[in-house]
C-alpha cells in the first residue's frame, strides 16, 4: 500500500493505492455519509466502512456530466439535510467523480468530497487534482470548478471487475506522463506491457503511485491552470475533445486523447519543437499497448464542423492563440502558443 499526503493550496489531500484501501474509510465511521456511486458497481465494500450514511446509485458516461443531472443529485443532498461538515463520496469512474465532485463544489460552496475511483483512468488521473465538470453544449467540460478531495482512495480491488478495453483507456493517460512529463515512466511501461495487460498487482499499483506523483507535483505547481504549468496534463486533449464532440460522445476519452497525442506530437515535430524520433516513440508505446493511433482505427464519425468548433471552445484558448503543450524529448515539453488557425489546419488534416 502506497500513502501520499500532499498540501495544494488551502488543501490537504491524502492518496491511498493499493489493495484494502478501503480500510482507510474507518475514519467517516461518525460523518454523516452521501454515498453517489455508479449504478454498475457494487457499493458493499465501501458501504461495510460506513454507519450514517444515504446511498445514491447514479448513472455514469459521457450522459452523467449533464448540467440538469448535475442539479438532480444536489437536490438529494438537499432533500437530505447535508451541510458543509457532511461528506460526500463519488464512487466510480472518472465521469463520476467529474459530476460528483462538482456537485459537491457548488454545494453549500463546498462539502467534503472523497473520490474512490473505480477505474484505472479515474485512479490515475480523473479523481486527482480537483478539476470537476459537466459538458456543455456538447463540449467537454465547459462548466466545472477547481475543488480538491481531501482523500483519493485508488483501492486496486475494483479493477479485478474492470474490462480490458477500460484498462488500455486508463493506460493512455498513464503513456501521456511518461511521454511529457516521466521519462522514467515511459521505460516501465515500455518494459512491463505483459505485467499490466495481465493486471499485475506490483505493476499496476507502481503505475498509479507513478502517475499520482507526476499530476501532483504539476497541480501543485498550477492548480487553476493559471501558470502555463497545469496545460501539459492537456498534451493531446485539444484534439482528443474534438474528436469526443465530433462523434457525439462516442468516442471515448481514453481512445479520442491516444489519437489526440499522435496528431499533436506530429504538430509539434512538424513546427520544429519535437526532437527527430518522438512521433516514432509516441506511435510506439501507444501501439503496444493496443490504442489507436488514427481516427480510423476509432470506427466512429467525426462530424468535422463539430470538432472543429470544439477546438475553439478549448480552454486554452486567449485571444486567437491556444497554449499547446508540445512534447520535445521523452519526458520532457514546452508551452507554444499556436494561432488557432494554424492549429485548425493541423486538425483537420489529422481528423479527415
Ligand atoms: N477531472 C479530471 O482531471 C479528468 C481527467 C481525466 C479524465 N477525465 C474525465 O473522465 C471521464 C472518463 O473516465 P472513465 O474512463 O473512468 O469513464 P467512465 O466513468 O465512463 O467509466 C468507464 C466504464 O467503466 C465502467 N466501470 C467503472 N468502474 C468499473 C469497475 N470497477 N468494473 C467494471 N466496470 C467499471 C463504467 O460503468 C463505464 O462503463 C471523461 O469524461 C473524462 O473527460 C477527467
Ligand atoms: O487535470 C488536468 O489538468 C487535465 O487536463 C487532465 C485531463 O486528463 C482531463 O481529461 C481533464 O478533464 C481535461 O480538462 P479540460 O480542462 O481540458 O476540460
Ligand atoms: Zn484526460
Amino acid at each position: 500500500m502506497r500513502i501520499i499526503n500532499e498540501s495544494l493550496c488551502d488543501s490537504n489531500i491524502s492518496v491511498i493505492i493499493g489493495k484494502d484501501a478501503l480500510a482507510e474509510l474507518e475514519e467517516l465511521k461518525d460523518k454523516k455519509v452521501a454515498l453517489f456511486y455508479s449504478q454498475k458497481i457494487d457499493p458493499s465494500k465501501v458501504k461495510s466502512h460506513l454507519k450514517n450514511f444515504i446511498e445514491v446509485p447514479i448513472i455514469d458516461g459521457e450522459e452523467a456530466k449533464d448540467i440538469h443531472y448535475a442539479l438532480k443529485l444536489a437536490k438529494i443532498l438537499f432533500e437530505n439535510g447535508f451541510d458543509r461538515g457532511d461528506y460526500v463520496i463519488a464512487l466510480g469512474g472518472g465521469t463520476v467523480t467529474d459530476v460528483v465532485g462538482f456537485v459537491a463544489s457548488i454545494y453549500m460552496r463546498g462539502i467534503n468530497l472523497i473520490n474512490i475511483p473505480t477505474t484505472l483512468l479515474g485512479m490515475v488521473d480523473a479523481s486527482i487534482g480537483g478539476k470537476t465538470g459537466v459538458n456543455f453544449e456538447n463540449v467537454k467540460n465547459v462548466l466545472g470548478t477547481f475543488y480538491q478531495p481531501s482523500m483519493i482512495i485508488s483501492d486496486l480491488l475494483f479493477l479485478d471487475t474492470l474490462p480490458f478495453e477500460e484498462i488500455k483507456k486508463g493506460l493512455a493517460e498513464v503513456i501521456k506522463y511518461g511521454l511529457v512529463l516521466d521519462k522514467e515512466l515511459y521505460d516501465f511501461l515500455a518494459m512491463n506491457k505483459e505485467k499490466i495487460f495481465s493486471k499485475d498487482e506490483e505493476a499496476l499499483e507502481e503505475i498509479i503511485y507513478k502517475s499520482t506523483l507526476d499530476k501532483l507535483s504539476v497541480v501543485k505547481a498550477d492548480e487553476r491552470e493559471t501558470k502555463g504549468i497545469r496545460i501539459v496534463l492537456n498534451f493531446g486533449h485539444t484534439i482528443g475533445h474534438a474528436i469526443e464532440a465530433g462523434s457525439n460522445f462516442s468516442v471515448p476519452h481514453g481512445y479520442a486523447i491516444s489519437v489526440g497525442m499522435v496528431c499533436e506530437a506530429k504538430m509539434a515535430e512538424e513546427v520544429g519543437y519535437a526532437e527527430e524520433g518522438v512521433v516514432e516513440d509516441v506511435t510506439w508505446i501507444l501501439s503496444q499497448y493496443e490504442l489507436p493511433l488514427t481516427v480510423d482505427a476509432l470506427n466512429a464519425k467525426i462530424d468535422l464542423e463539430k470538432a472543429m468548433s470544439a477546438i475553439t471552445k478549448d480552454k486554452k484558448v486567449r485571444g486567437g492563440i491556444v497554449m499547446m503543450p508540445f512534447p520535445t524529448r521523452i519526458g520532457d515539453w514546452k508551452k507554444v502558443d499556436v494561432p488557432i488557425e494554424t492549429l485548425k489546419g493541423f486538425a483537420e488534416q489529422c481528423l479527415r
